[in-house]
């Protein structure tokens, strides 16, 4: 890392979370991915829970608000939208602001269906979408031991944070 010397002051880190309830007749989308289920996720786009809790925590890293507010749900553009599209504009987003996407992980909560199958594919649409490598995108996925909302198979959550650093 001798080589590697950055001004501490241009790292920035942001959180995002986001939940979305689990109805039949949706498709279940995470992370760019169409996973076979019984039910899928309600929302205003595909409802990808696990691209909307990037997009924001990369919002969050350049305090740039969140999801909502650059894609309102009231706006029938975003209807059934790509998530992973959004996702790929808020990166965008934050080169303009200037800065680079450094490093990213998340976890899904979800009792069912088992996604461990379909993590790395998850991360590569991920890495894809924000224009950075597939080893800088962490992917990981929990039960809640039946817990809660996501234990009770009522919705999915999805957490990510992710690290950024201001071009010199
Ligand atoms: N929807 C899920 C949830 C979990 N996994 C994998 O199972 C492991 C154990 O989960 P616990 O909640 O019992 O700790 C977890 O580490 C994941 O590898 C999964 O694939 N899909
Ligand atoms: C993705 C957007 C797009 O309108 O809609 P939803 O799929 O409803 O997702 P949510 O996380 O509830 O809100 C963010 C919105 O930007």
């Amino acid at each position: 890392m001798a080589d590697r010397a950055f001004d501490p002051a241009s790292l920035r880190i942001g959180q995002g979370f986001d939940v979305h309830a689990l109805v039949e007749g949706r498709k279940l989308i995470l992370g760019g991915v169409d996973v076979p289920h019984t039910r899928g996720l309600l929302g205003h786009s595909d409802a990808d829970v696990l691209a909307h809790a990037v997009a924001d925590a990369l919002l969050g890293g350049i305090r740039g608000g969140d999801i909502g507010k650059l894609f309102p749900d009231t706006d029938p553009a975003y209807e059934g939208a790509d998530s992973l599209k959004l996702l790929a504009a808020v990166a965008d987003k934050v080169r303009a602001e200037g800065y680079d996407i450094l490093d990213v992980d998340s976890v899904i909560a979800a009792q069912a269906p088992k996604l461990s199958p379909y993590r790395d594919a998850m991360r590569e649409n991920l890495a894809r979408a924000m224009g950075v490598s597939v080893e800088n995108v962490g992917v990981k996925a929990t039960t809640t031991e039946r817990l809660g909302f996501e234990g009770r198979e009522e919705g999915i959550s999805a957490t990510a944070v992710c690290l950024l650093c201001r071009r010199p």
